[in-house]
């Protein structure tokens, strides 16, 4: 662990790259580092590809399977960047990732324009509560360049379909490979992005004055020192020596240790991404989708009503409706949990309905009216929805 504290100086927001299978996000995120660590008077590091891109599985499979976090600071904000997988099968992993994001960076690719995943991704962000996007049309170094204005019409249109106003959202023509090798024009074009992204992408409201709450993403052993969580923190603050329970492994502890990539900090507040120690926990007892609260700030609960809409084939979702006793998965914060569908008296859902459901879940989560959440069958989604009550 290194020695250097975190120093908050500036904002800190969540952003990452999000699109199809090859677009080039993680050379996208490799080139901003780059041009970031080069720029005068910022902390950034260079970070690779093969740093970003590093499971050994991913090396041999070419395709970016676990999230990977980086971080880099403009000239007014401090970033954690996710670089999200692009593969089908790692939409569980989006799910999370994108579930603390306060903005995306959509990457496409201006030779193969808008392709499945595209439209998955953007979809997916605006059903876990991604309220601003800014489009990196990439590989612009060689895309014809009336072709690249098709296909930026054609992205504007998918984000206006989704409810982003496609018609101002920033598209910035980049080549992330171009600007990892150095081009001016290219490092330009970086630069221009990532202004597009301080200016587009506001400041959230952070709730640090409500009880500390954090979904876990991952855990981790460290040796000699114990079990470490990691995730975003949703709301609230800790500080080390703070008094926690863990729900769902239905344990209560205390924090003895505070990091934020590899710096200790002593207090951690909404929206930071964290990794914190936690006094005498087995390593296996506690899960990625387990949330570390305040004590006795929630209380979880499995029955619910929520509003929600099916995808419609085109989307990606069914091509049969939905009825009483259907039982899918439900991507609650980063908990993906069984649950048991009540439409009612509606009866039947067919896709591309808005409905009205009941909810018993396979087992306790916190829950709460207005928390969004993804429903998915056979790997993929089928259903976006909002808790609406609890029962
Ligand atoms: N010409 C050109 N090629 C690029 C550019 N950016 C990436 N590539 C190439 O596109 C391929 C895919 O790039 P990646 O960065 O791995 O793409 P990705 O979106 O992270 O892919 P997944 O993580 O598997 O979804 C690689 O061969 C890159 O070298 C670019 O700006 N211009
Ligand atoms: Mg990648």
């Amino acid at each position: 662990m290194s020695k250097t504290a975190y120093v908050r100086t500036k904002p800190h927001l969540n952003i990452g790259t999000m699109g199809h299978v090859d677009h080039g996000k993680t050379t996208l995120t490799a080139a901003i580092t780059k041009v970031l660590s080069e720029r005068g008077g910022s902390s950034t590091s260079y970070v690779s590809f093969d740093r970003i891109d590093r499971a050994p599985e991913e090396a041999q499979r070419g395709i970016t399977i676990n999230i990977a976090h980086v971080e880099y600071e403009t000239d007014t904000r401090h970033y954690a960047h996710v670089d999200m997988p692009g593969h089908a099968d790692y939409i569980k992993n989006m799910v999370t990732g994108a579930a603390q994001l306060d903005g995306a960076i959509l990457v496409v690719s201006a030779l193969d324009g808008i392709m499945p995943q595209t439209a998955e991704h953007v979809l997916l962000a605006r059903q876990v509560g991604v309220d601003h996007i800014v489009v990196a049309l990439n590989k612009a170094d060689a895309g014809d360049p009336e072709l690249t204005d098709l296909v930026e019409l054609e992205v504007r249109e998918l984000l206006s379909a989704h409810g982003y106003g496609g018609d101002s959202v920033p598209v910035v023509r980049v080549s992330g490979l171009r600007a990892l090798e150095g081009d001016p024009r290219w490092t330009a074009a970086i630069e221009g992005l990532l202004d597009a992204v301080d200016t587009y992408v506001p400041m959230p409201v952070r709730y640090t004055d409500a009880p500390f709450l954090l979904s876990v993403e991952n855990v981790l052993t460290i040796t000699g020192r114990g079990t470490v969580v990691t995730g975003a923190v949703e709301r609230g603050t800790v500080r080390v020596g703070d008094r926690v329970q863990v729900l769902g492994a239905d344990i209560e502890t205390v924090v003895t240790g505070l990091e934020t990539f590899g710096k200790p900090m002593e207090s951690a507040e909404a929206g930071d991404n964290v990794a914190l120690l936690l006094r005498g926990v087995e390593r296996d007892r506690v899960r990625r989708g387990h949330v570390v609260a305040a004590p006795g700030s929630v209380t979880p609960s499995r029955r619910f009503t929520a509003q929600v809409y099916v995808l419609s084939a085109k989307e990606g979702g069914r091509s049969t409706p939905v009825t009483t006793g259907y039982r899918p998965q439900f991507y609650i914060r980063t908990a993906d949990v069984v649950g048991d569908v009540d439409l009612g008296e509606t009866a039947v859902a067919r896709p591309g309905d808005t409905v009205t459901m009941t909810v018993e879940l396979g087992r306790d989560v916190p829950l709460e009216s207005g928390l969004g959440f993804a429903i998915r069958e056979g790997g993929r989604t089928v259903g976006a929805g909002t808790v609406t009550g609890l029962l």
